[in-house]
């Protein structure tokens, strides 16, 4: 029996790393155990280094396609060396994003074909695909209020235009309604705590089912 594979996905300032951190926290420590939390791009050295390279905002010559490439390529060596063992040993991976991110950056925000980017990431997974997908949703103005507000850095992706960022979101909203099996949308207007919550239940839910 394999483990189970369940990402975050959202616009930037979503909260899918708050969300994450603290149901992480909120399992015992004898669930923890079986649990690995980590993100993309990167979760291994080869994958945060790529991750430097893409989110550095002086690197403004990157061509979109390239930029495609070094994703699917962190995400390569992230399966290999994190996720599949992880999963191999029957855990529950909870990860921080994954191909449907390529998918609406770079697919839709980039404009290179939502297809295209989905078809070169089949090459980079080998076909694995999350067992379930918490989606969580806000208006791009503010999810970037919230990075303003508490953030120092403000990365190259994250310092993109509003219209970007509005078509990145119009993309994860197309995903959730075309995998409605696999993507479940929680508003992250709502409070935090209330967020928080949601994401536990479907997490527990979809733990429950796996056993
Ligand atoms: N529901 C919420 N209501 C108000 N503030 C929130 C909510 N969720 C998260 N935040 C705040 O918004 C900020 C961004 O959250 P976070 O870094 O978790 O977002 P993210 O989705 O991981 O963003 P990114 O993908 O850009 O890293 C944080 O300061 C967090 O405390
Ligand atoms: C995996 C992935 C990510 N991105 C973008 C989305 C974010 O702006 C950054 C990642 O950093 P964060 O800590 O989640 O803010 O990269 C992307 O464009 N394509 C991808 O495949």
């Amino acid at each position: 029996m394999s483990g189970l594979f369940i990402t975050f996905e959202g616009p930037d300032g979503a909260g899918k790393t708050t969300v994450l951190s603290a149901i992480a926290e909120q399992f015992n420590q004898a669930q923890r155990r079986d649990i690995v939390v980590t993100r993309e791009p990167g979760g291994n050295q080869i994958s945060e280094s790529i991750r430097r390279i893409i989110l550095d905002p002086k690197n403004t010559e990157m061509d979109v396609r390239t930029e495609a490439l070094l994703y699917a390529a962190a995400r390569r060596q992230h399966i290999q060396e994190t996720i599949q063992p992880a999963l191999d040993e029957n855990k529950i991976v909870l990860c921080d994003r994954f191909v449907d991110s390529s998918v609406a950056y770079q697919g839709a925000g980039r404009q290179i074909g939502e297809d295209a980017v989905y078809q070169m990431n089949q090459f980079a997974t080998n076909g694995l695909t999350p067992d379930l997908t918490v989606y969580v949703d806000v208006p791009s103005e503010v999810g970037l209020a919230r990075i303003k507000a508490h953030r120092d850095v403000v990365d190259r992706l994250d310092a993109e235009t509003l219209s970007f960022h509005k078509r990145v979101r119009a993309a994860y909203q197309r995903l959730a309604a075309a995998h409605p099996d696999r993507i479940v949308t929680i508003d992250a207007t709502k409070p935090l705590p209330e967020v928080i919550n949601e994401a536990k239940l479907l997490i527990t839910n979809a733990i429950k089912r796996h056993q």
